[in-house]
């Protein structure tokens, strides 16, 4: 691994993208959302079929997906394009992410995708958002950072952030539904959710957004900008 990478696991909704792309911005550094690539080979396998246990066809899938990240013009977001189609609103749906975490739980699909990951370690840095990044995919990461907060504050914030978007949610569904998410991707074989070791381990549930930001970008420049 040649350039500097910053890892940011954690569970759904404790803040790991906005977090990423606040760093990702201010360092000028690329950006992995693994999460967008499970979601993708979800949407694959839902697209063509492909059953849900079968580990040897979605493997396939996750080896030969076919697909683009394209940044967005200044304040856009970047437009995911899955063989050639634009997923960019149908990705962030629960029913992906769901999708998301049940092929995840594959070895066979972890084991297609983790080459794709690490090619994006690119200079002049990575900030990589995922589950797994500081225990499998970038063990040799610089600064590793575990963000948590508890299931009813993660529930909350997804809560406001889908009502805003116009969608009728019930906050007791979504809280079930992130219980679920993070029982399936902690309890998993392969690659479950748990702090790296040595990862600075922060707790929002009482942080706000600017707050997680400072620290982790202060931690950041100690380790990565020369004094
Ligand atoms: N510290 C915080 N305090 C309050 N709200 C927050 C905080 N961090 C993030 N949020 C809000 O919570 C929502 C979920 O955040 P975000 O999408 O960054 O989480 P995530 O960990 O990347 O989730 P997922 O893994 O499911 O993609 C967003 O609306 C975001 O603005
Ligand atoms: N490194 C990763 C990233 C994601 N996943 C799985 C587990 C999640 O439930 C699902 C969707 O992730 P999100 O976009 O919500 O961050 O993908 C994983 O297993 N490993």
């Amino acid at each position: 691994m040649t350039a500097p990478v910053i890892t940011i696991d954690g569970p759904s909704g404790s803040g790991k993208g906005t977090l990423c792309q606040a760093l990702s911005r201010e360092l000028g550094w690329h950006l992995l959302d693994s999460g967008a690539l499970y979601r993708l080979v979800g949407l694959a396998a839902e697209k063509h079929g492909v059953a849900l246990d079968y580990a040897a066809g979605l493997a396939d899938l996750a080896l030969a997906l076919d697909v683009a990240f394209i940044p967005g013009e200044a304040g856009q977001p970047t437009r995911v394009l899955l063989e050639g189609e634009d997923v960019g609103v149908t990705l962030r749906t629960e029913h992906t992410g769901h999708l998301a975490s049940q092929v995840a739980v594959v070895p066979a699909v972890r084991d297609a995708l983790l080459q794709r990951q690490r090619d994006f370690a690119q200079s002049p840095g990575l900030v990589a958002d995922g589950r797994d990044m500081g225990t499998v995919v970038f063990p040799e990461a610089g600064l590793k950072v575990f963000l948590t907060a508890s299931a009813e504050a993660r529930a909350e914030r997804r809560y406001k952030q889908l009502k805003d978007k116009g969608e009728k949610v019930k906050i007791g569904a979504l809280l079930k539904e992130i219980e679920a998410r993070d029982a399936r991707d902690s309890q998993r074989e392969v690659a479950p959710l748990k702090p790296a070791d040595g990862a600075l381990i922060l707790d929002s549930t009482d942080l706000g957004i600017e707050e997680v930001y400072q620290r982790v970008l202060a931690e950041a420049r100690a380790r990565f900008v020369a004094s």
